[in-house]
């Protein structure tokens, strides 16, 4: 288990002093896929050097099975982070090395035989789908391929844990789904603990079971990835769960009352509750915005309704929210 403990980040700077993590709490359990993610400069990179002491926390701490790592010197911070280890955006791989040499050289720095390096890099390579590789050189590899070789070396040192920070970002959309699909591959067949850095969403709906979201420097909100789509508290949350929201709603006229609608449940979703609506209370619904899509195996729908004024708004509010799995919530009020 990973825990974060009032956890702070202060740099010094040419113009004074700069608070990039305040107070940051995140358990992670054994075997999670456990995504943080937050705008640029929320300090996601700072928080995951903290987790392996790349960074030293200004203040709290950081234990992985009830050791904290803070305390550990030289030494034991090197066999740390053979067993915490840490695949980037640009893949850093060693450009003069074949991707077999890249993949054994964690195992020559850990002292490990040629021979008995080759044959543990071989398999690696052969897990991440690029035996016919082995002799090639990083830039004869596309993005996807590269980060590939990275997550075999991440992986020979048989680690515990893997931090992946921003792994995909600089990798096309199908290309991102298949580096995730091995990552989740790795989490189960290897019961590897992941902790995945990203800016996006759709990474985080992907593969993590549990989220926190950063907004500058703090954790504004955390827990389950289903149970933050069908109800995020925080704005960031929101902002992220209903992108492109505020440009839906700003086409409205004044005036008019505008509801989310969250479906969060395969039976809440298939029920035409907006016919309903109309059948029922005679209420018509103007649709803005609706998407429907699945979350960690679960249907979760969105809708933006619009309705003429108060009175339509609060009765469809009341017969929507009567219903399981849906959340109803106000996003402007009349005048606004
Ligand atoms: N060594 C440093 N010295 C001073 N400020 C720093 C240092 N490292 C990071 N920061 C600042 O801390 C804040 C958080 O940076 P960090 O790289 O952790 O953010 P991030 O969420 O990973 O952003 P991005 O997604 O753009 O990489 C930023 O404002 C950054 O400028």
């Amino acid at each position: 288990m990973i825990e974060i403990k009032n956890l702070s980040k202060t740099f010094s700077t040419a113009d004074g002093t700069f608070q990039a993590l305040k107070n940051v709490n995140i358990s992670v359990s054994d075997g999670d896929i456990f995504g943080i993610i937050g705008m640029s400069g929320a300090g996601k990179s700072t928080l995951v050097r903290c987790i392996n002491m790349l960074e030293r926390p200004s203040e709290g701490s950081v234990v992985i099975d009830g050791v904290d790592v803070g305390t550990l010197g030289r030494r034991e911070l090197r066999k740390l982070r053979r067993s915490v280890t840490m695949i980037f955006q640009g893949f850093n791989l060693l450009m003069q090395r074949t991707c077999l040499k890249n993949v054994c050289f964690p195992l020559e720095l850990d002292g490990v035989g040629k021979k008995e390096a080759k044959k543990r890099a071989l398999e690696l390579l052969e897990l991440v789908g690029l035996s016919d590789k082995a002799n090639a050189y990083p830039s004869r590899l596309s993005g996807g391929q590269q980060q590939r070789v990275a997550i075999a070396r991440a992986l020979a040192t048989n680690p515990k844990v893997l931090l992946c920070d921003e792994a995909t970002s600089a990798l096309d959309p199908k290309t991102t789904r298949s580096i995730l699909s091995l990552i989740k591959d790795i989490n189960e067949k290897l019961g590897i603990t992941v902790i995945i850095i990203t800016h996006q969403m759709s990474v985080i709906e992907e593969i993590c079971s549990r989220v926190a979201i950063l907004e500058n420097g703090e954790v504004v909100e955390q827990g389950e990835v289903n149970q933050i789509f069908s109800s995020p508290k925080s704005e960031a949350a929101k902002h992220l769960v209903f992108p492109g929201e505020e440009e839906n709603v700003a086409e409205l006229q004044y005036g008019k009352r505008v509801l989310r609608v969250v479906f969060n449940d395969s039976e809440s979703t298939e029920t035409p509750l907006i016919a309903k609506l109309a059948a029922e209370k005679g209420i018509a619904a103007n649709i803005l915005y609706a998407s429907t899509k699945s979350v960690g195996g679960k249907a979760f729908g969105c809708m933006l309704l619009s309705f003429p004024d108060g009175e339509t708004a609060e009765g469809a509010k009341r017969y929507l929210s009567s219903h399981d799995g849906i959340t109803v919530e106000e996003v402007v009020n009349n005048g606004k």
